[in-house]
């Protein structure tokens, strides 16, 4: 591996007045006397540099350190041995903060490939339910699940459902079909055997299609991909002209347009969440998904209805329901649907078929600010390394494109086809990693948005403790330049509220609970750690300090700013 090493400069030796040891105790503010510190201190450690390599894996830092890859778990402290090296090796603020999302398919279905995605970096699975079989998708949760209780990692799953769009059958298991320029092409909402389908023949999904369409209308394959044009309306059977060549591929999406707008007719109406939706759902229920993604959602009532049926169907649980913002109607009523949701995506795949692919980037802007201001975590998703489907390096162009999400402090980014069947998933995700951190340092350097920004001061929610402390401790993380964030959630509340504003330094997430550990996993910035606390904050510290310094994930003399949810108190401490 080509990881280059340097020495960085310890810390400024620790002073007694270093220790004033600042405490808010809601909401009352006390200054305790400085706790005597025993330790002897390191006088500097070694870092790695991060690797701006991407063929280099966090696997191979973990086997350069002579570390199996695996799982570590002692005194009811759980992370997994990839985050464990990655600190010891790299550093606290060379911590990657925005989140990666894959999407398991075909390509990346097996535990080997599972695992070499968790080892790469994934923080989230996703299913998508719009391709494969429910026993498929059961079995790439369960082995998920596996790779967490066996190898200590808390990568989460999202189902994704499929929702009521329009899109063409499975091409009679055919990969794809090349429509070329010119060429007549029937889109029927008759069905056939494999064996008496008739040529240029595609089976759409809709009853409605033939009713809907006009003579004139302009179809759209997969957003563009592949363009007809509508000259006849026989019955079921529309007939189309193909205007743009190219590829159809199995379950394709179909919009269509009519004088440069979508057309929304019947279509419009079906339900957001459709009959084998609900299905779907129940699945993931049973199967204990952490995400529910909801597709083409139209409005903030549909998030509502599926969050009271999930606690109706499974009390208690901590399925987050994420909205995807992919339809004209998303739009629309964007305030409310984020409001009501656990988190966002911009699904800028369909997004861009529905709305003028121009207009996707400020769209794309707009959600990541409104989720950040009302504190949901937020991913932009699709096409960000399409190439890497079929070559090993990403255009410059996509780069730029991970770039900007980078920038604008999205929570997490997603791979589709690149992660599911194309044929670099591990390469795809190595790029992800590697320019986050690049640009997450570039964005720390220029200070763009420290903590004198206004724009994180000034977020319009209503005042309570959590929000001030959190806050504050961030501000206070800044300026002091600490180390880290420790915060000890049991809710993982106060773990959102400090990743919302993004703070210079990464924030360790202390959480009981094995489903909030993985929920967290989606959020920027944060680092979760599964262990068993007291409401005695003091007494966790130390055990906290002593079981990560046992580990040298943390170093004597570290500044660590600590947060608790229990007793909504800020303490800043080095570590003894
Ligand atoms: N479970 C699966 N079974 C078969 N193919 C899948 C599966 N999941 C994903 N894929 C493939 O990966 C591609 C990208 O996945 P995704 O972005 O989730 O779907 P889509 O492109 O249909 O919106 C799909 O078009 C499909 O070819
Ligand atoms: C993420 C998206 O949804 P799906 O892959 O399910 O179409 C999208 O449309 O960008
Ligand atoms: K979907
Ligand atoms: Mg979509």
């Amino acid at each position: 591996m080509s990881a280059s090493f340097r020495l960085s400069s310890s810390l400024s030796p620790l002073q007694s007045r270093d220790l004033l040891k600042m405490r808010f105790l809601s909401p009352r503010i006390v200054v305790h006397n400085p706790v005597p510190f025993l330790m002897p201190m390191k006088t500097a450690h070694s870092r790695v540099v991060l690797p701006e390599n991407v063929k280099v894996a966090a696997s191979e830092l973990a086997v350069t350190a002579g570390i199996p890859v695996g799982m570590t778990e002692s005194g009811g402290l759980q992370v997994d041995l990839v985050t464990e090296t990655d600190l010891k090796e790299n550093g606290f603020r060379s911590t990657r903060r925005t989140k990666i999302v894959c999407t398991i398919g075909p390509r990346t279905c097996e535990f080997e490939e599972i695992e070499a995605l968790a080892v790469g970096g994934m923080n989230v699975a996703r299913v998508n339910m719009c391709h494969g079989t429910r026993e498929w998708h059961r079995d790439v949760i369960r082995l998920v699940r596996r790779l967490n209780e066996e190898k200590g990692f808390a990568v989460a799953v999202m189902m994704d459902t499929e929702g009521s769009e329009i899109h063409m059958d499975d091409l009679n298991g055919a990969e794809s079909a090349k429509a070329e320029d010119g060429e007549i092409w029937t889109f029927t909402v008759r069905t056939f055997d494999p064996s008496s389908c008739p040529e240029r023949t595609v089976t759409v999904n809709y009853d409605g299609f033939a009713e809907d369409v006009k003579v004139g209308d302009e179809l759209l394959v997969d957003g563009g991909m592949v363009r007809f044009v509508v000259t006849e309306k026989i019955g079921p059977d529309v007939i189309c002209q193909c205007t743009d060549p190219g590829l159809l591929l199995p379950r394709a999406n179909l919009t269509f347009w009519r004088n440069g707008s979508l057309v929304q007719e019947r279509n419009a109406m079906l339900p957001t969440i459709s009959s084998k939706d609900w299905l779907d759902i129940d699945f993931g229920i049973a199967e204990g998904v952490d995400f529910i993604a909801v597709s083409f959602v139209k409005s903030a009532e549909v998030i509502k209805t599926l969050k009271s049926y999930i606690t109706a169907r499974s009390p208690g649980s901590q399925i987050g329901v994420i909205a995807k913002i992919e339809s004209i109607d998303s739009l629309r009523n964007l305030e409310e649907i984020i409001k009501a949701s656990d988190g966002a995506m911009v699904a800028r795949g369909d997004l861009g078929a529905q709305i003028p692919i121009e207009q996707v980037p400020s769209v794309q802007k707009r959600v990541v600010q409104l989720c950040r201001k009302l504190n949901k975590p937020v991913i932009v998703a699709s096409q960000l390394l399409e190439s890497m489907i079929e070559y090993p390096i990403p255009t410059r162009a996509e780069v730029a494109d991970v770039s900007e999400a980078v920038r604008q402090q999205a929570d997490a980014l997603m791979l589709s086809s690149e992660s599911a069947m194309g044929q670099f998933p591990e390469k795809a995700l190595a790029v992800l990693r590697c320019v986050s951190l690049r640009i997450e340092k570039w964005r720390r350097e220029e200070k763009h948005l420290d903590a004198t920004d206004p724009s994180f001061v000034s977020f319009s929610t209503p005042p309570s403790i959590s929000v001030e402390i959190c806050n504050t401790a961030s501000q206070m993380a800044n300026k002091l330049k600490a180390d880290a964030i420790f915060v000890y959630t049991k809710t993982g509340q106060t773990a959102s509220l400090l990743s919302r504003n993004r703070p210079d330094c990464p924030i360790f997430a202390f959480t009981p609970s094995t489903s909030i550990r993985r929920c967290l996993n989606l959020q920027w910035g944060l680092i979760p750690f599964r262990l068993d606390f007291s409401d005695d904050v003091e007494s966790n510290l130390y055990r906290t300090f002593s079981l990560l310094k046992a580990r040298e994930m943390i170093n004597s003399g570290d500044l660590i700013i600590v947060v608790s949810d229990v007793l909504q108190s800020i303490q800043a401490i080095k570590v003894p």
